[in-house]
């Protein structure tokens, strides 16, 4: 339809300033008139960030309110806040309320408005399936849900389907398995932990329905349709954060209204030839997954834990041999030491739009990763793998900068969110203070990987094996992987042995924390194997090989908008102001 088909102009009313009002293209915009009717200061508002139209006299806060009036009515809105509380832009409602001077107007002034957010918004939602975390984080799901995106929901028109879960996986299973006929989303309230319920239900039940096994590494998998909101309300909300830039339900709730649209890489993690897990954060091996591992036993502790968990961690002073191998990503594409960030309307990202989809980069058939074992040319990738030998005191793969409060760059501040490539970050064994000053650059902006001891490659795929002599043994037994692509058995396999890796983290967390207490911090004795920790979770093997699936899902999100990254001194938070600088 012709963008000026909603056209309409008239003289309204805002308080006791009367202004010129335009709905035309893609704007509403008002411009206020003097006496003698000369123009004055113009606001203007895309109807792409329109929120909704109301008749009367309408306030949301503190709970809805409607003074009904002939000629009034109330238009919400986007309002940016350059402010926010962490590196991204804040989203609040902006409401201006106008007065018309006959009824007649003001419906036509509400007919067409409506008429104009239809047309201009087909992507936006209208159904959305939420899945609420009654235990997440401070466990203030229900209520964030009940005080803040609610009404905003109800006011925008999308109907929602609420489910407040009462287990773990309650969210993946109903995915997976449940009718969602007609809705354009799924929406989590809670942390990285519900996000992963719906990633993995989103990836497996598009599979599942597109006939494609998810076990083999080199497959093709489908890219999913069905859009994931993130309602952050969890403990670290790092995905939220990475990927808004800020850790705000209301501005999260608003993103998910207008129909964002942002993809994101992931990460498939295997061990033989079975699927573990899915990440799009973390995949940590040394430091992260000991602290992971270390937490579990202080959930009680809420957010606090990974604090505590973390000293206790670092000063255990810990470090494991292995060998890593990659596939390196295109060096001249974009590089993790380029100093750029990934922006909303990233070009790093939108070239490999084209570059993912264009052609098939994989096959299927072109056989297991596995099976070739570290053979560099029987991989269905183009490029060579290279290896890395040694002591690490901690391994990274990222997929996004896995930014969030505690780190506001991230894990690697140039990394891109769709861009089909992973960042792996290698920290090689060194002293405390050295590893310190490695942790402590992620706070401030200081560049981690100019570090002796640090090495970062942008990559397509990493493996992760044991040194000789201490292999892992088959004591795990193996998951029984379902026949049917996308079934359900090998997720129950995984799971029970993920349980069990949490169980044995735990206890050897136990044993561990004792050990070096009784020791010293710079102990020596300590464990020869870490854990995995994948986006919060504690992986059952040890010997993985993870790749990279450009763009295979997308988030309500639009990226973190420019101009509001926390470039020297525009930071609102008074305690880091001007710290979060990237290192240009
Ligand atoms: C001197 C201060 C150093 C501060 C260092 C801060 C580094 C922060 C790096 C954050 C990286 C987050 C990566 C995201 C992971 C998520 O997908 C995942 C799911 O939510 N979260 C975790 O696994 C949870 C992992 C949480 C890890 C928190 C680590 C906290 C370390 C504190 C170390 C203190 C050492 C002090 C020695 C005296
Ligand atoms: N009703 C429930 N009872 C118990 N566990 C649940 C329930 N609903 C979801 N879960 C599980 O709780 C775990 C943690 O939830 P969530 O991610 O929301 O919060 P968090 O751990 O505090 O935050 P973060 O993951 O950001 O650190 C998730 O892995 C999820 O599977
Ligand atoms: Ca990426």
């Amino acid at each position: 339809m012709d963008a000026d088909a909603h056209r309409l102009e008239s003289s309204l009313w805002v308080g006791r300033k009367r202004y010129r009002a335009v709905l035309s293209g893609w704007y509403l915009s008002w411009t206020q008139l003097d006496k003698r009717n000369r123009e004055h200061k113009t606001v203007s508002v895309p109807v792409s960030e329109l929120i909704g139209v109301e008749e009367g006299q309408v306030e949301l806060q503190p709970e809805k309110k409607v003074t009904e009036s002939d000629g009034d009515f109330t238009v919400f809105s986007i309002k940016r806040h350059r402010k926010g509380r962490g590196s991204g832009a804040l989203w609040t409602v902006g409401r201006i309320q106008f007065c018309c001077p006959s009824r007649d107007l003001r419906d036509r002034w509400v007919t067409q408005l409506r008429s104009a957010l239809k047309t201009h918004g087909p992507s936006r939602p209208h159904r959305l399936l939420v899945f609420i975390n009654p235990f997440g984080g401070k466990k203030r799901g229900s209520q964030i849900y009940r005080s803040l995106v609610a009404p905003l929901f109800e006011l925008a028109g999308i109907s929602a389907h609420v489910v407040v879960t009462e287990r773990a996986n309650q969210a993946r299973d109903h995915i997976l398995k449940k009718d969602l006929t007609g809705f354009d989303g799924v929406v989590c309230v809670g942390g990285d932990g519900m996000f992963s319920e719906l990633l993995h239900g989103v990836i497996g039940r598009t599979q599942q329905e597109a006939g494609l096994s998810e076990h083999d590494p080199a497959a093709a998998l489908q890219p999913c349709n069905l859009h994931i909101g993130i309602i952050p309300a969890g403990s670290t909300d790092c995905v939220c954060f990475a990927t808004v830039g800020v850790n705000d339900p209301v501005t999260s709730a608003l993103h998910i209204i207008i129909g964002d649209s942002q993809p994101l890489d992931v990460c498939s993690v295997h061990h033989l030839s079975t699927l573990v897990r899915y990440s799009v954060s973390l995949v940590g091996y040394g430091f992260y997954g000991d602290v992971l591992a270390e937490s579990e036993r202080y959930r009680w502790m809420g957010p606090l834990r990974y604090d505590y968990s973390g000293c206790m961690t670092f000063l255990s002073n810990r470090c494991y041999r292995g060998t890593v191998q990659f596939l390196p990503a295109d060096s001249q594409l974009s590089s993790p030491r380029d100093n750029t960030r990934c922006l909303s309307g990233c070009h790093v990202c939108s070239e490999s739009t084209e570059r993912l989809f264009s052609r098939s980069d994989s096959g299927s058939h072109a056989g297991s990763l596995y099976s070739s074992q570290f053979s560099q040319y029987s991989s269905p990738w183009e490029g060579e793998w290279e290896t890395v030998e040694g002591r690490f005191k901690c391994i990274s793969l990222t997929c996004m900068s896995s930014s969030c409060p505690r780190s506001p760059l991230g894990l690697s501040p140039s990394a891109h969110l769709a861009d089909g490539t992973a960042d792996l970050i290698l920290v090689r064994d060194t002293h405390p203070l050295g590893f310190l000053t490695y942790l402590h650059r992620h706070t401030n902006s200081q560049d981690q990987f100019d570090l002796p001891f640090v090495e970062v490659h942008r990559v397509k795929a990493v493996r992760f094996r044991l040194p000789p002599g201490e292999e892992e043994q088959a004591e795990q037994e193996e998951p029984e992987v379902s026949e049917r692509p996308g079934g359900m058995n090998w997720i129950s396999s995984v799971q029970h042995l993920s349980a069990r890796a949490k169980e044995r983290g735990v206890t050897g967390a136990k044993k561990r924390g004792k050990r070096d207490f009784l020791c010293g911090p710079c102990c020596r004795r300590s464990p020869t194997v870490s854990v995995w920790n994948c986006d919060g979770e504690l992986l059952p093997f040890t010997e993985i090989l993870c790749r990279v699936h450009g763009q295979l899902v997308r988030l309500f999100a639009r990226g973190i908008e420019e101009g509001m990254v926390a470039y020297r001194g525009t930071l609102g938070n008074k305690s880091c102001k001007g710290k979060y600088v990237l290192h240009t």
